[in-house]
């Protein structure tokens, strides 16, 4: 059968299934473990189901170059003995049908029992060519794509949030671009003096969770001059082996202290200097960025704001008590990647 092109083929989306609402809840997870460590690449997750929705494995993409989320289950499955119970396929993404750095996942798919595949999202990568999608249902199996239908919406939204850098980034080839705003309960972002940081513990967990979950921090002079932050990922576990992050340092005199630079380097960091803040996405996407974080003083966000160049914005209000208030603004639409996190989601079970 001639492949149709994309968007016509309609994958008929029945209602979902308990079993495999719980099979994408256990993909999303796993994959959004290593967010932050697979750029270029997206994070993806795999979970496969027995005839009777039981979760037999969950596999997630590590790495660019690594095993994608599909034969990561596909081999958890066989090492355990149990390939062949496999029946059903859920993935966040529609398995790849090329052979990249890896060989394509739809082919290894075929090659298990499994004749039922639950797609998240079709693959926003322009430069794969046939979607695994139509290939899979052109092999006999049943293939059904999450659709904007309320009983998929839960699963959808969580595909969404994984993807959204990504999903960006290919259709840009620039980051996502989150900016983290702490603010005291005066309004002020500026530290009491000797402090860098003022926000509750929980707020700095999560704001290292971000550092990881991101390849790039943003940061501008006038908080290197105040400040000296190291930026690094310390309050969680880093994902070990990682590509190095990269910290842009935001100056338009292009003049930053040669110690910090040093020190920086020392810390891993792969260090920009940008001159030019509207060059940034640019440079950014151009190193495999997907997901930036902005961490600047109240002058580089101006610019930010006058500029558009954010996507989410999460700030954290600290009142005293210890129970920082969240509060997440997207600029278009309702996606972020910010709901991965279950401290700014209600999705969680
Ligand atoms: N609460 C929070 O979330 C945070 C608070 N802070 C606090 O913020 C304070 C520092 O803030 P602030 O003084 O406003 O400094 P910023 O960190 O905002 O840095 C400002 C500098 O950014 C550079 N810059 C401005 N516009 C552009 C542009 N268009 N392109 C490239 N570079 C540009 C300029 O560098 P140059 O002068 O070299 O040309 C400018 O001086 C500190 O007290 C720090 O603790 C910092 C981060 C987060
Ligand atoms: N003040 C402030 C933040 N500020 C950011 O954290 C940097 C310090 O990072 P580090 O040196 O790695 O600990 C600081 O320079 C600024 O970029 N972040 C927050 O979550 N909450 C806060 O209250």
């Amino acid at each position: 059968m001639d492949a149709l092109p994309r968007g016509i083929m309609p994958f008929p989306a029945p209602d979902l299934p308990e079993a495999v609402a719980h099979g994408f809840r256990a993909a999303v997870d796993e994959a959004a473990r290593h967010v932050g460590a697979t750029a270029p690449n997206p994070p993806v997750g795999c979970a496969l189901l027995d005839r009777d929705g039981v979760i037999l494995a969950v596999g997630g993409h590590h790495r660019a170059g690594t095993p994608h989320a599909e034969i990561q289950a596909i081999n958890q499955c066989r090492e355990r003995g149990l390939l062949d119970r496999a029946h059903t396929a859920v993935v966040t993404l529609e398995p790849c049908n090329h052979t990249g750095r890896t060989g394509p996942c739809s082919q290894a798919l075929l090659a298990t029992p499994v004749r039922t595949i639950w797609i998240g999202l079709r693959d926003p990568n322009p430069h794969v060519e046939g979607g695994g999608a139509d290939y899979l249902h052109q092999h006999g199996c049943s293939v059904h794509v999450l659709q904007p239908v309320p009983t998929h919406a839960a699963a959808l939204a969580a595909c969404r949030s994984l993807l959204a850098p990504f999903a960006h980034f290919m259709r840009t080839g620039q980051p996502w671009i989150t900016v983290k705003q702490a603010l005291d309960a005066t309004g002020s972002m500026v530290p009491p003096a000797g402090q860098t940081t003022f926000s509750a513990p929980a707020s700095l967990d999560l704001a290292h969770k971000l550092r990881r979950a991101t390849d790039a921090v943003i940061t501008a002079s006038g908080t290197i001059r105040t400040d000296s932050p190291a930026l690094t990922v310390r309050r969680v576990a880093d994902h070990p082996g990682r590509a190095p992050r990269i910290l842009a340092i935001c100056t338009r005199m292009g003049e930053v202290d040669e110690a910090y630079l040093l020190a920086a380097r020392a810390r891993g960091f792969d260090v920009r200097v940008c001159t030019d803040i509207a060059a940034l996405p640019d440079m950014l996407g151009q190193a495999g960025v997907t997901w930036a974080m902005v961490e600047a003083g109240p002058a580089l966000l101006a610019e930010i704001v006058a500029r558009n160049l954010w996507h989410d914005w999460l700030t954290i209000t600290a009142d005293g008590s210890g129970m920082d208030r969240y509060d997440v603004r997207v600029r278009e639409g309702d996606v972020t990647p910010l709901r991965l996190f279950p401290e700014l989601s209600g999705m969680k079970e």
